[in-house]
């Protein structure tokens, strides 16, 4: 239940398909019920994990690829749940995980499992994981509970809450930066106008999309952007050099996280809407 996505180029875009695209930088069997997928890229040595425990708890595991007896010997994750209600258990901690819940744990725990409360309506967790050379704390945020920002204007169709739960201000960790964004109702866009931070990778998921409606996720370089149309529970990688972005045909909400060089969530290179292409 391991896939490795290789380093990618800017420079592999052009004439790219789009089927490529999304070979390249988009997850889109991360929730199967009853496994953990595993998803090691070579951004940053960022892992994502995707966890849909039914009637029995599922752990998690180192892979090969990490070369550690258990999977957080050099690492450190953050979790939340995008699913129904569940837990998960840290070296015999139970960890209560309503859905937006986010769990920090650091270098060192060795045991850790996922279970949902009803298999019927399962809980998904989703971890960002990176390397980390020294431990922090374990730490839960109960949903809506971190620095929350408010951003954007129903005028331009962005308003949306951010929610940041592993941060400079907040749990504290290595590497990772791990929030939450709701888009309120009427409001499509996330992300605009854009940008890059050279210094960090960002992966997104996607969640609370209906199940008819897509978001057009918006990627590449700010002078050659693609697009992927992305639905619930899609994991789109951005390298250092993407733009991340998206308008939805409907709202939705989506986790952010991040890892690299720092983390200053507002050390991003803006970019001029007109300036795109
Ligand atoms: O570098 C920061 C990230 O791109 C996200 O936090 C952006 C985001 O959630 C938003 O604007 O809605
Ligand atoms: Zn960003």
């Amino acid at each position: 239940m391991t896939a490795v996505y290789g380093p990618t180029s800017p420079e592999q875009i052009p004439g790219v398909t789009q089927q490529q695209l999304r070979d390249r930088y988009l997850v889109e069997d991360l929730f199967i019920p009853g496994a953990v997928r595993t998803i090691v890229t070579h951004y940053d040595r960022v892992v994502a994990v995707g966890a849909m425990p039914t009637d029995a708890p599922l752990a998690l595991e180192a892979v090969p690829e990490i070369r550690s007896e258990q999977f957080l010997d050099h690492r450190e994750i953050g979790i939340v749940n995008i699913g129904g209600a569940g837990a998960v258990r840290a070296d015999g901690e139970r960890h209560v995980m309503a859905n937006g819940a986010c769990l920090y744990l650091g270098r060192g725990v060795k045991d850790v499992s996922f279970e949902s409360d009803d298999a019927a309506t399962p809980a998904r967790f989703y971890g960002f994981s990176a390397p980390a050379h020294a431990t922090c704390p374990t730490a839960l945020v109960e949903p809506g509970q971190g620095t929350v920002r408010e951003l954007g204007d129903p005028l331009t169709s962005n308003r949306r809450t951010i929610n940041q739960y592993i941060h400079e201000d907040g749990v504290r960790s290595c590497q990772v930066v791990m929030g939450v964004t709701q888009l309120h109702a009427g409001s499509m866009w996330n992300t605009m106008p854009a940008h890059t931070h050279d210094r960090r990778t960002e992966f997104y998921v996607y969640f609370d999309v209906p199940e008819e409606a897509r978001v057009v996720h918006l990627m590449g370089e700010p002078s050659e952007t693609r697009h992927m149309l992305v639905g619930d529970g899609g994991l789109v990688l951005s390298p250092s050099w993407s733009i991340h972005s998206g308008v939805g045909t409907s709202n939705y909400s989506f986790v952010w996280a991040m890892a690299g060089e720092n983390q200053a969530f507002d050390d991003m290179d803006g970019v001029a809407i007109a300036d795109m292409r």
